[in-house]
């Protein structure tokens, strides 16, 4: 359990420092970053916020609507806006459930910068804050018909409340038993092109003459489910992710030979004569991709399936030497609708009005951001919260919420 933060309740920053005024009857916060202003909110439907972004150029006098990347947060009964490190915004959802109320708006992380470039236009990012350190999603690569799926498959159905898949989009036909939604995404290929175009991928790469790609929402969505994300992605797919802001654990899968992966891929029986072959003649590079690239952590040889599937669950800590470490998703925080906001240090200051017990007993949320990880386009990690009940006549204990 982490260091109780220390500090003296009595000396909360003033509540209107920058982003914590919310304005438009709560609905709307403004926040400085840099010559930038950042207007978060939108307009009031059904008395909930859109949570729409606009950014006011103080050096032009201009408004710009910039291209919003990543899920955002549901619409709100208002929120409020905390700056962190110049490159971010916090934002916390009033009146939101548990799990779902402390968002981040990236506005120049690395992330950001990159789909600048990426895109030629103004970005900003969200990324919902999670609690805890969550596994790290798992990266496989390997050429086709080495046993990737076949492995995954394993890991799935042995571990069916830990694992999740990404499932990727693709504009290869379906094989027989390929059911849409489960084991891809069946794209054509001018719709997966614009939502690229858009932003709402990850990672994409032609492979074998298809298109493949990681979409956000994809990993975004296994992450919502509480579990540890697995993504089956070609080297160039894992060379981007290793780029990427997502930290996961890389894996090249290799055949003990090519004419056992020959073999394995004939036997499978899904592709063509002229697939195999160009699936064959791909393959050679792949794996002298995978050995020399220094993309991945561990390269494991699926020789004997059972043998190779136990060196994959020692590589994930799963071999019953240690226990699992799958930590059950941390529960959100209950934050009631009324609550002002401060920030000392790293540490920003919930003060929640308990109205049921009189104005003068608050309760307050403490967040530790000091050890945040991760970030757009995943989830931001490592957020550290504690409770401090507190009535009129002082502290009446500290705790970490676990
Ligand atoms: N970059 C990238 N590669 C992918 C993605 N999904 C699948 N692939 C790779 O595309 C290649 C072909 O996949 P598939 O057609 O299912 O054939 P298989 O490898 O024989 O199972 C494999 O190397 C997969 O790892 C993706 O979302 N992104
Ligand atoms: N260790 C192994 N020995 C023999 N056959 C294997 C082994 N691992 C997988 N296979 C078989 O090889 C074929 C390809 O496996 P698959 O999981 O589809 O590969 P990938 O997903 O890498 O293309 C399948 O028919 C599978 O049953």
């Amino acid at each position: 359990m982490g260091e109780a933060p220390v500090f003296f309740v009595d000396n909360l920053q003033d509540e209107l420092s920058n982003g914590f005024v919310l304005k438009s009857k709560g609905l709307e916060t403004s926040t400085d970053v840099g010559d930038r202003t950042f207007v978060i909110g939108g307009a009031n439907n059904d008395s909930a916020s859109s949570i729409g972004v606009q950014i006011y150029e103080k050096s032009t006098g201009k408004w710009v609507i910039p291209t919003v990347l990543g899920t955002k947060p549901k619409p709100c009964k208002g929120h409020s806006a905390i700056l962190l490190n110049e490159d971010r915004i916090m934002i916390i959802i009033r009146g939101s459930t548990q799990d779902d109320c402390i968002w981040f708006l990236e506005v120049d992380t690395k992330y950001v910068k990159e789909q600048k470039k990426v895109l030629g236009t103004e970005v900003v990012a969200w990324s919902k804050g999670v609690r805890g350190d969550a596994e790290k999603p798992i990266v496989i690569s390997g050429p086709s018909g080495v046993g990737k799926g076949t492995l995954i498959n394993m890991l799935m159905k042995e571990f069916p409340s830990m694992f999740g898949f990404s499932v990727s989009h693709t504009t290869r036909a379906p094989r027989n038993m390929e059911k849409n939604g489960v084991h891809y995404h069946f794209t054509e290929r001018s719709v997966m092109e614009k939502d690229i175009k858009d932003g709402k991928f990850l990672e994409f790469a032609s492979v074998h003459g298809n298109l493949y790609g990681t979409s956000l929402e994809a990993v975004e969505a296994v992450a919502d489910s509480g579990k540890r994300c697995i993504l089956d992605i070609d080297v160039q797919g894992a060379r981007s992710v290793k780029a990427s802001s997502l930290d996961a654990i890389f894996i090249f899968i290799c055949p003990p030979s090519m004419k056992d992966l020959e073999e394995r891929l004939r036997a499978r029986g899904t592709e063509t004569e002229e697939q195999v072959q160009k699936r064959l003649r791909n393959a050679e590079a792949e794996i002298e991709q995978g050995k020399s690239s220094g993309i991945f952590d561990h390269i494991l040889y699926n020789d004997n399936l059972e043998e190779c599937y136990e060196n994959l669950k020692k590589l994930l800590g799963l071999d019953g030497s240690a226990p699992t470490n799958h930590k059950s998703s941390p529960k959100g925080i209950d934050l009631p609708l009324n609550h002002s906001v401060s920030k000392i240090d790293n540490k920003i200051l919930i003060n929640c009005e308990t109205p049921e017990l009189g104005n003068a007993s608050k309760n307050l949320i403490v967040l530790d951001v000091s050890s945040l990880k991760g970030g757009a386009p995943g989830r931001t990690r490592g957020l550290n919260v504690y409770a401090i009940d507190s009535f009129s006549d002082g502290l009446n204990g500290i705790h970490k919420l676990s």
